[in-house]
């Protein structure tokens, strides 16, 4: 395993040139491959130990998709995926089945994702007794800790899925990823599927779990605003690769990619005044197809200052300073020729989440 080692060891997770393409096939008999999805098309970044990083973006851009290369619950295409320096994609059999116990995933619907013919206790000790982590009442005594940990009542442990509400099955679903004491965790849109009042409760489990077991984790969202509280940085993605990254507070304040800005004109802010004034810059046309993108920047054909350079050639991926990555031509100016009406809105975000920032945030059970 050691010749697998290639990191320097600041990151727990480092994701290098990552690339999954689907072939796309025709015919019933004989499959005939008439094209490739590029669902995620050269995403680079790190995670360190303990960090959130939050991944950003329509739907169909390539998150889920992203999470599940991360995993190895889809062997990529090419790129690496370093895990305290090891390539998972170099891994297989007994090695593989070792080091998936250390990255989990939390998923969107956690009733689908639920085997609805088990209890909630037989759920919890599956994985606890595949990994072989704990043996006759010990998996009991453990499960019932795991709900503890969760919000959840351990008498609940004899139930089934159909019996709790959204929120609570999520905290099974939570349980269930950590029964194997995992490393690191994608949480893929944990919250969408909840209802708005569950979803900051959820949010604030997973941030308590985080600074109690020093988890690292991936969050994935479809939208900057559920992403702010829970994350360190934050990388927004677009039609198969990363175009921005970088810290949360100065993604919100300074976004340098025409995508982010047009994002973060569409989040709403708790206040009526602000939300009065508030004006979304509105992107032209749907997400192109992964299945034939547009040549130079990804973007073009949806970005409101586009010059005929971005229409021929891919910008690169750079850090315009401290760690604050983007991959747009006209990065340097972008602040400049953003409306006035995003700019507001970005001020008014970044002032939120300031003030958020300063709030204690407080776990509640749902016994
Ligand atoms: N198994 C697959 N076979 C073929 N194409 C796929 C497969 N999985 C995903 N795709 C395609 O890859 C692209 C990225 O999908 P992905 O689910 O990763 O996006 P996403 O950003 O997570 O979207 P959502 O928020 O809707 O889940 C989409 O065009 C999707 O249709």
């Amino acid at each position: 395993m050691t010749t697998l080692k290639q990191s320097s060891g600041e990151y727990l997770i480092e994701i290098k040139d990552l690339r999954m393409y689907f072939p796309v096939t025709r015919g019933i008999i004989f499959q005939r491959r008439v094209g490739t999805v590029k669902a995620v098309d050269g995403v680079s970044f790190s995670i360190k130990r303990g960090e959130t990083l939050g991944l950003v973006g329509e739907s169909g851009c390539g998150k889920s998709t992203t999470g599940r290369a991360i995993l190895q619950l889809y062997r990529p295409t090419s790129g690496q995926v370093l895990f305290e320096g090891t390539d998972l994609t170099k891994l297989k059999g007994n090695a593989l089945r070792q080091m998936r116990r250390r990255v989990q995933m939390i998923f969107q619907d956690p009733y689908a994702s639920l085997n609805p013919r088990m209890t909630v206790g037989d759920i919890i000790a599956e994985p606890i007794r595949v990994h072989k982590l704990r043996e006759g009442r010990a998996v009991r005594e453990r499960v019932e800790e795991l709900l503890h940990l969760v919000g959840l009542n351990p008498a609940f442990a004899n139930r089934y899925p159909h019996e709790f509400s959204g929120g609570q099955r999520q905290r099974i679903g939570i349980a269930r990823a950590l029964a194997v004491e995992p490393d690191f965790v994608v949480c893929d849109e944990p919250v969408s599927a909840l209802d708005v009042s569950i979803q900051a409760q959820v949010v604030n489990l997973l941030e308590e779990l985080q600074d109690k077991l020093g988890l690292t984790y991936l969050f994935i969202a479809h939208d900057l605003s559920v992403v702010n509280h829970i994350s360190d940085r934050v990388a927004v993605m677009y039609l198969g690769k990363v175009v921005e990254l970088a810290e949360g507070p100065k993604l919100y304040s300074m976004p340098l990619h025409p995508y982010t800005q047009a994002l973060l004109s569409a989040v709403p802010i708790p206040d009526p005044k602000v939300e009065k004034q508030r004006r979304r810059i509105i992107l032209e046309g749907d997400v192109p197809s992964p299945l034939n993108p547009p040549p130079g920047c990804h973007f073009h054909t949806r970005c409101p200052i586009a010059i005929q350079k971005c229409k021929e050639e891919e910008p690169p991926f750079v850090d315009y300073g401290n760690g604050h990555f983007a991959a747009c031509w006209r990065a340097r100016e972008s602040i400049t020729l953003m409306p006035e009406v995003a700019r507001k809105q970005a001020e008014a975000v970044a002032a939120r989440i300031a003030a958020d920032a300063g709030k204690v945030k407080s776990i509640s059970h749902e016994h």
